[in-house]
C-alpha cells in the first residue's frame, strides 16, 4: 500500500471514530452560513444541527435557499459567511468523502451516454469500493437489470432520483444530504424512500433531506428546518413544531365569527383551509362565538396548521403568481 493509501486509511479511522464523538454528538454543524450573490442575499446566518439516527427535514419554498446551502456544506459553492462541518470536519477536508457522507444534489447532472450500472461502477471505482457493492446497490434502489444497461440519458427523474440514491449510499457512509430526493417519485417511490431512509437512520444515520413540500418531509423526517427567504423561520422536532398550532375555529358564518373574535380582542389569522387560527384557548373561542350567538361548526386544537399556515404565507411570498403581481404593479 502506498503513503498517502496508508495515510488515508488512518485519516478514514480518525473520522469514523469522530461519528459517535463530535463535541456535541452532532452529524452536521451548520453555523452562520451565509451566502450573498452581489445585492442578493440568498441564504442569511444559517444555522442548524443534525443529530445521528435523525432524519432533519429542511423545508422551504423554491427559491428559499436550500440548494445553496446545501452546496456550501459540501464545498461546491463558497461561503460568503459562516461555516458547516460533517463528522468534525469540514466537508472538504474529509479524507475520501463518499465513504462517509453520501450526497445527491442534482439527480439530472448524471452522464447521459452512461448507463446506471456504468455510473455506480465509476464512483465505486473512485472510492475504492468493492465492486460487488454496484448489485447490492441496484437491488436496494430496486433498478431492474434491464434498467441497469440502459443509459441514464433515457431514464426518468424517478429512476435518476432511485440511481442519485443508490450512488449517495454506494461508500456506505454514516451521513446523507440529500436536496429533494423525492422529487418524480411516485407515491410508491416515496413510500420506498421512507423506508429505506428510515432504516438507514435507525441503524444510527444521519439524514439531511430537503423539500418544497410540507406534506412529504411530515411523513419522512423527525425534526424540521424551515427557511424563508434565505433566513431559518422555524426548528425543532416535528412532533413540537405540528403541536403548537393554537386553535382552529370554524363558524356557519365565518364573516361573523371574525366579527366576534375581533369585539372580543382575540388576535386570528384565516387558515388554509378556511376558519380561523388563533393562539386563544378554545373555551375562550367558544365564549366569544357565543355571547355574539355565531353558531360554529368546528373547534378544536389546530394540529400543525399553525406550521401550514406559516408555510403558506411562506411559499405565498415566493409564488410566480405573486412575483407577476408584484411586477405589473
Ligand atoms: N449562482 C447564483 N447566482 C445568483 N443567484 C443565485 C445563484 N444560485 C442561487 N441563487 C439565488 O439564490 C436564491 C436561493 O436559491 P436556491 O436554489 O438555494 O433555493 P432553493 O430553496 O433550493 O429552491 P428550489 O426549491 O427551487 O430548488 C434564489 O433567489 C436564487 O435565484
Amino acid at each position: 500500500m502506498t503513503d498517502a493509501r496508508q495515510n488515508a486509511g488512518a485519516d478514514d479511522e480518525r473520522v469514523m471514530s469522530r461519528t459517535h464523538d463530535t463535541e456535541h454528538g452532532y452529524a452536521i454543524e451548520v453555523s452562520g452560513l451565509t451566502k450573498t450573490y452581489g445585492a442578493h442575499t440568498a441564504v442569511e446566518d444559517v444555522s442548524f444541527a443534525v443529530r445521528p439516527g435523525v432524519i432533519t427535514g429542511f423545508l422551504g419554498p423554491n427559491g428559499a435557499g436550500k440548494s445553496t446551502t446545501m452546496r456550501m456544506m459540501v464545498g461546491l459553492t463558497p461561503p460568503s459567511a459562516g461555516w458547516c462541518t460533517v463528522l468534525g470536519l469540514g466537508y472538504r477536508r474529509l479524507p475520501n468523502p463518499g465513504r462517509h457522507v453520501g450526497v445527491l444534489l442534482d439527480a439530472s447532472a448524471q452522464h447521459p451516454g452512461r448507463t446506471g450500472r456504468e455510473a455506480l461502477t465509476l464512483a465505486a471505482t473512485v472510492m475504492g469500493v468493492d465492486l460487488d457493492r454496484v448489485d447490492e446497490i441496484l437491488d436496494l434502489v430496486a433498478l431492474t437489470p434491464a434498467e441497469a444497461r440502459r443509459r441514464t440519458g433515457t431514464y426518468s427523474l424517478g429512476m435518476r432520483q432511485r440511481l442519485g440514491v443508490g450512488q449517495a449510499l454506494l461508500g456506505d457512509p454514516r451521513v446523507l444530504i440529500l436536496d429533494e430526493p423525492a422529487n418524480g417519485l411516485d407515491p410508491a417511490g416515496i413510500h420506498w424512500m421512507r423506508g429505506l431512509l428510515r432504516g438507514f437512520a435507525d441503524d444510527g444515520g444521519s439524514v439531511l433531506l430537503s423539500s418544497h413540500l410540507l406534506r412529504e418531509v411530515e411523513v419522512i423526517a423527525d425534526e424540521l428546518v424551515v427557511i424563508g427567504r434565505g433566513r431559518i423561520v422555524a426548528q425543532g422536532a416535528k412532533q413540537e413544531l405540528l403541536a403548537s398550532g393554537g386553535t382552529l375555529v370554524r363558524g356557519v358564518d365565518d364573516q361573523r365569527l371574525a366579527t366576534a373574535l375581533t369585539d372580543a380582542g382575540i388576535a386570528f389569522t384565516s387558515a388554509a383551509d378556511g376558519g380561523y387560527l388563533t393562539q386563544a384557548p378554545a373555551d375562550q373561542v367558544a365564549g366569544a362565538a357565543s355571547a355574539a350567538g355565531v353558531v360554529l361548526v368546528e373547534l378544536r386544537p389546530a394540529e400543525g396548521a399553525g406550521l401550514e399556515d406559516m408555510f403558506l404565507r411562506l411559499t405565498a411570498d415566493h409564488s410566480r403568481e405573486n412575483s407577476q403581481e408584484r411586477a405589473r404593479r
